[in-house]
């Protein structure tokens, strides 16, 4: 355990005894092995045991100004302490802007995150080897720090609807940067507001007057020495949101704004000195920065969820409340079925994603080294999956994190219980690198695709021929897994008879398209469950396992991939003519027996596990949460720091109140 404490609640203290399975081991299995492990711990001691690093006032009570000038404060300080870090440098970034060691210092969202997220993948990505010997070890070396600005007040997702121009001026061999209306200026870019001075900017091509579409320029926004915003330019913040408020997002606009030709990001495309475009060799090689933002986004949205699923476990088991047996002691909360049903499933899924994001991972890996062979056969598929998986975790995740909030009651309300914030986080993930809506569509046109034309990549090959629905209910994790595949090549193909019925009707194809949207929607996650459920099946077959951590993580799988089908049993009958009804009947009776005996079996663990993701105190920053359970009493204190209670009497009694009382009205 990572904190020694000297009281233990008591009931923590008895689920904790007589664990089954060995803790570490599956700590060991989440960081990735024994070393991680021991890295990950050494990194937490060195930076959360510097005291210049921790909040002297919770930040609720700040201004949103102050909010930012603290966390940029520590941010900084953060940057400062890279060099001598135990971890080396790159592990200790990718800990630092990720939501568990990071999140513990910088709980409202770092400042510098898109420079090393956004800003440094996209020169990386987008520049040529000039470009990135240019600007890189700038960047790297923070000179320069910067940010990606894409989105337009007017435009998200539509990356044809981008307004911003720039226009090659072949005299001076200059773009020039324009906002033409209010609705072209660049809003959203995290860090834009008051941190970067320098940003990745999307901007429409024009040249030799035809526009080429979206292209990335890099752009100076502030002077180095003064930060103030260049001649030319306007920039802001965009004010408070629903989480994340000190990532600063900004908003930008260009009053013809020159730039050199240079500054065009010319990797894959270039504008020559007479204003000849060139275009780009091949348009896939830019899938695979996405892909990488993509399986990180999906990382961080698990974390997140082991955080919220570790306070309310940990709280469920402290709280006791009503009465189970009459006459009895009240009962722990978690000793009620139905809290077993609200916290099991998102253990069970933290398991999921994690292991789904792992495989992601490592086709990636797979993807980069044959690119680096001029092979890129791959990427439309792990596009295609990243996208499915990112929209699956994000919104999974929000949803089971508002049930862990709900599981905790009132408590689960205090902003100091920290499920705002971790809510904040990973519902943000539903709507950038993507809007999932967007993804699920983008998805089930490949799967459509795949299915007409009985070709595509590896995550689609089951929709390629015909597999047989099952005969009889097929109680084993393979029975269940084919049913899963079933479902999602039925939902595929209502989908293509959808697009058929109206085509037969007349209707334009992309009449067609937005009237199948709900049904194009279940397939693609359809799709993303399958790859899940598989991923968390096929994981727990290889490697060395100890028996009885198999033996549990096999309960969870069995669990969580029950809890989707009788979540979406709609579905099913979505594709009843491929599964007969009676068996669709029997299928429900079956698992929901299994089920429920499930929620028995893994409730004694449920400490154990959460206690195994090893969360620090701080990471978890929840006096529900905390590892000795002490519960209550880190409630008032966490009250005590209320400015409110920093007198007996607030001074706007006597200006408000007290008039008011005296005033017999
Ligand atoms: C916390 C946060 C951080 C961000 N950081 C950055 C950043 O650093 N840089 C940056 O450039 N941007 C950033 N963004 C912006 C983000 O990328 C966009 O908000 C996102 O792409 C969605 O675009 P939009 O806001 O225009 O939504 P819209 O596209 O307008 O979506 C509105 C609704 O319309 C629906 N819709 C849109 N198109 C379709 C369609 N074709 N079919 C069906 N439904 C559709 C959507 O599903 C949604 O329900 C950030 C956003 C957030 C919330």
């Amino acid at each position: 355990m990572s904190q020694k404490e000297t009281y233990e609640n008591p009931d923590l203290k008895k689920e904790r005894q007589n664990c089954p399975f060995n803790k570490e081991e599956i700590t060991n299995l989440l960081d990735g092995g024994k070393e991680k492990t021991a890295e990950r711990k050494q990194l937490e001691n060195y930076i959360l045991s510097d005291e210049q690093l921790k909040d002297a006032v919770p930040m609720e009570y700040l201004s949103h100004a102050d909010k930012y000038a603290e966390e940029l404060r520590k941010a900084c300080l953060l940057m400062h302490k890279l060099e001598n870090s135990p971890a080396g440098q790159v592990p200790t970034l990718r800990a630092l802007m990720g939501a568990g060691l990071g999140s513990a210092v910088l709980k409202e969202g770092n400042p510098l995150a898109l420079h090393y997220v956004m800003f440094i993948p996209a020169l990386m990505g987008q520049g040529t080897i000039d470009q990135q010997a240019k600007w890189l070890a700038k960047a790297y070396n923070l000179n320069i720090i910067g940010t990606y600005a894409q989105t337009e007040l007017g435009h998200g997702t539509f990356l044809r609807g981008l307004e911003t121009t720039a226009t090659y001026d072949p005299n001076t061999q200059e773009f020039v940067l324009e906002s033409p209306s209010l609705t072209a200026y660049k809003w959203w870019p995290g860090s834009l507001g008051k941190t970067a001075n320098y940003a990745v900017v999307m901007a429409q091509l024009y040249t030799k007057g035809k526009c080429e579409g979206t292209h990335p320029f890099m752009v100076q926004l502030r002077d180095e020495e003064t930060h103030e915003p260049l001649p030319g330019i306007v920039i802001g913040e965009i004010g408070p949101k629903l989480g994340m408020n000190t990532n600063d997002n900004g908003y930008l606009g260009f009053e013809k704004f020159r730039i050199p030709r240079d500054q065009l990001l010319m990797k894959h495309s270039q504008v020559l000195e007479d204003g000849t475009y060139v275009k780009p060799t091949n348009s896939k090689l830019s899938y695979a920065t996405m892909v990488f933002v993509r399986v990180v986004v999906c990382q961080d949205v698990t974390t997140n969820l082991r955080k919220a699923v570790t306070i309310a476990t940990r709280y469920s088991c402290v709280r006791r409340q009503s009465e189970l047996k009459p006459g009895d002691r009240e009962p722990q909360v978690m000793d009620y079925q139905a809290q077993q049903n609200k916290l099991l499933p998102p253990l069970a899924a933290t398991f999921a994603f994690q292991l789904a994001s792992d495989h992601l991972w490592n086709l990636y890996n797979t993807a980069n080294n044959n690119i680096e062979q001029g092979d890129l056969e791959l990427l439309p598929d792990l596009h295609g999956l990243s996208c499915a998986l990112k929209a699956l975790c994000s919104s999974e995740g929000a949803n089971f994190v508002e049930v862990c909030r709900q599981s905790c009651g009132g408590h689960g309300y205090m902003a100091c219980s920290n499920f705002p914030r971790i809510y904040g986080q990973v519902t943000a993930a539903e709507t950038y690198e993507g809007e999932n809506t967007v993804l699920w569509l983008q998805v089930a046109r490949y799967l459509v695709k795949t299915r007409k034309e009985q070709t595509g990549g590896l995550s689609v090959k089951y929709l390629i021929g015909e597999e047989k629905g099952p005969k009889t209910v097929d109680t084993t994790l393979e029975g269940i897994v084919h049913l899963y595949r079933r479902t999602a090549v039925g939902l595929v193909d209502v989908a293509i008879a959808e697009l058929e019925k109206s085509g037969r009707k007349g209707e334009a194809p992309h009449d067609a398209w937005n009237h199948a949207a709900v049904y194009l929607i279940k397939a693609a996650q359809a799709h993303a469950r399958l790859f899940v459920v598989e991923s968390f099946v096929n994981s727990l077959k290889v490697g060395n396992l100890s028996a009885p951590v198999r033996t549990v993580l096999s309960q969870l799988c069995e669990l969580f991939i029950i809890y989707w089908l009788l979540e979406r049993s709609g579905e099913l009958f979505f594709v009843r003519q491929f599964i007969k009804k009676r068996l669709v009947t029997v299928e429900f009776q079956v698992r929901t027996l299994l089920y429920v005996k499930l929620l028995a079996a893994i409730r004694p663990q449920a400490v154990n596990l959460v206690d195994s993701f090893d969360l620090r105190d701080e990471i978890l920053a929840s006096p529900l949460g905390c590892w000795d359970g002490n519960v209550y009493q880190r409630l008032f204190d966490e009250a005590a720091k209320s400015p409110l209670n920093q007198s007996s009497v607030h001074e706007s009694f006597h200006k408000y109140l007290k008039p008011l009382l005296k005033s017999n009205l």
